[in-house]
């Protein structure tokens, strides 16, 4: 407990689970101060002042959850969760999305009640720290008005227990937001644990997620613990959620609902406690309709939504974040700080960025290697922004700038240079060419990694693995 002789309200029409709680909590020092109902607990509220609110869903004036919204509105540094009847997990979810930073089923025990009010009170504590050095701001640049929204959405949902999905075209920052909510959390100190579902290969998966025990297959030599145990007290981030295989999907959402998982080869379930975050680049509903994402799941997972926005509809945010990775990149690689020049600016301005933020720091990282002087000119900027990136002006004459592209490709693959290929070798030679195939395609698709998956009739996993083998995954 990290608040001295906490008060906290309670309120229930129940006044005999009243009396129990309050007599548990008071042997763990928690003072509880009780109301029977919404017009009660309003009043109490002018009256004093609590380190938290507990609050039943059914009552008898107004419901619960108008009580979640109107603490939310008007004492937004008074946490409230909720206690739920059994099943009643529709209501208890709509309470997290009021604002409630978590919720308990009934019947209620004192340890969990113990457990819930020492989150709610490490949250109050952290929270003032985090306010304090504004790691919002130092993660996440941007000062458009689409960013200080975001900034704010992210601050109210680290507040909850709530399981979160951020979408959001590829590089527009969804991990680094998944990560904010982890810091400004009272789960700050304890893992986050970042697993790229697209990343692992569907036969390790569940002994990557779950773990396993010695002797449970041939080559399971010692016990291991799996990514999400390794969660515990912290955040589990799930990036490429849509990529997770069917089987899979049944087994995380035991793991959601329980907050237990059997490692492969054991009888006994272990519980974790994390808090969940997931990530796409794709159209998640899609999929569902296509029956290759589990509605229930998705369900599960869904319960505050993040949306977050291209960078080319970022306005100035994009000179912002350019000059930001200037000086970092400069810092980091101890050289002399170098500036952008106005026409370098003007044309930064002008791209599309269909890799979003990290390829504008690509970008910028590139220019800095290629950059004799102090300045970084246009110049410096498009003789790598022509590979992958299409000003806004060129993205209407697409069309022609691919079918010359094909053409090149088709050149290369006809004329074989043996010279080369004795030269570099079998191997060395067909990656090379493969490599051409990748960018060609992904330029055709705008590096749309799914649209190039399918032009290249194979699955995404494996066109990430072939990304990742030649370096163009660029994380
Ligand atoms: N607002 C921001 N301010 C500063 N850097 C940012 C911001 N958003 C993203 N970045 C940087 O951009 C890069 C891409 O971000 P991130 O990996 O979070 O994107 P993503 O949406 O998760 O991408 P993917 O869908 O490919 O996994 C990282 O280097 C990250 O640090």
């Amino acid at each position: 407990m990290t608040i001295n002789n906490p008060t906290v309200l309670l309120v229930d029409d129940e006044i005999d689970l009243c009396t129990l709680i309050q007599m548990g909590l008071k042997r763990v020092g928690i003072h509880c101060d009780i109301a029977h109902n919404v017009t009660d607990a309003k009043e109490k509220l002018t009256q004093y002042s609590y380190d938290a609110c507990l609050t039943d869903l059914n009552l008898p004036d107004e419901t619960g959850l108008a009580l979640v919204k109107y603490v939310t509105e008007n004492y937004t540094d008074l946490p409230i969760a909720v206690l739920s009847a059994y099943g009643n997990m529709e209501i208890a979810i709509s309470a997290l999305k009021a604002g409630a930073f978590d919720f308990i089923s009934k019947p209620v025990n004192t340890d969990t009640l113990k457990n819930l009010f020492d989150k709610l009170f490490a949250d109050k504590k952290n929270t003032t720290i985090a306010n304090l050095s504004h790691i919002e701001d130092q993660l996440l640049i941007g000062q458009s008005d689409v960013m200080n929204k975001l900034r704010q959405a992210l601050k109210k949902v680290a507040k909850t227990q709530a399981p979160v999905f951020i979408m959001g075209e590829s590089g527009t920052g969804k991990e680094v937001a998944a990560k904010l909510i982890h810091l400004l959390s009272h789960r700050k100190d304890a893992p986050f644990i970042a697993i790229n579902c697209g990343a692992i290969p569907s036969d390790l998966m569940e002994s990557e997620l779950f773990g396993y025990v010695k002797g449970s297959f041939t080559g399971a030599t010692q016990n291991k613990i799996g990514l999400i145990q390794s969660a515990d007290g912290g955040t589990l981030f799930l990036d490429e959620i849509a990529e997770l295989p069917m089987n899979m999907q049944v087994k995380l959402l035991r793991a959601v609902q329980e907050k237990r998982i059997r490692p492969i080869g054991s009888d006994v379930e272990i519980p974790v406690d994390f808090r969940i975050v997931s990530a796409t680049h794709q159209n998640i509903e899609k999929r569902i309709q296509e029956g290759e994402f589990r509605q229930d799941l998705f369900f599960r997972l869904h319960v505050i939504d993040i949306q977050l926005p291209p960078l080319r509809d970022r306005g100035s945010d994009i000179l912002l974040l350019a000059i930001h990775f200037l000086e970092k990149i400069c810092a980091e690689w101890h050289i002399e700080p170098k500036e952008l020049t106005l026409s370098a600016k003007e044309w930064l301005m002008k791209q599309y960025y269909v890799g979003n933020i990290r390829e504008l720091r690509n970008m910028i990282e590139r220019a800095v290697t290629l950059s004799e002087s102090h300045l970084i000119s246009d110049a410096n900027l498009k003789t790598i922004g022509h590979l992958k990136s299409f000003s806004q002006e060129n993205l209407n004459q697409a069309p022609s700038l691919q079918s010359s592209n094909a053409t090149q490709i088709q050149a290369s693959q006809n004329s074989i240079d043996m010279q080369q290929v004795w030269q570099d070798g079998l191997e060395t030679y067909l990656e090379s060419i493969e490599k051409k195939i990748l960018v060609e395609t992904l330029n055709k698709t705008y590096w749309n990694r799914t649209q190039a998956a399918k032009k290249l009739n194979m699955s995404f996993r494996s066109l990430r693995y072939r990304l990742k083998k030649f370096g163009l995954d660029e994380d």
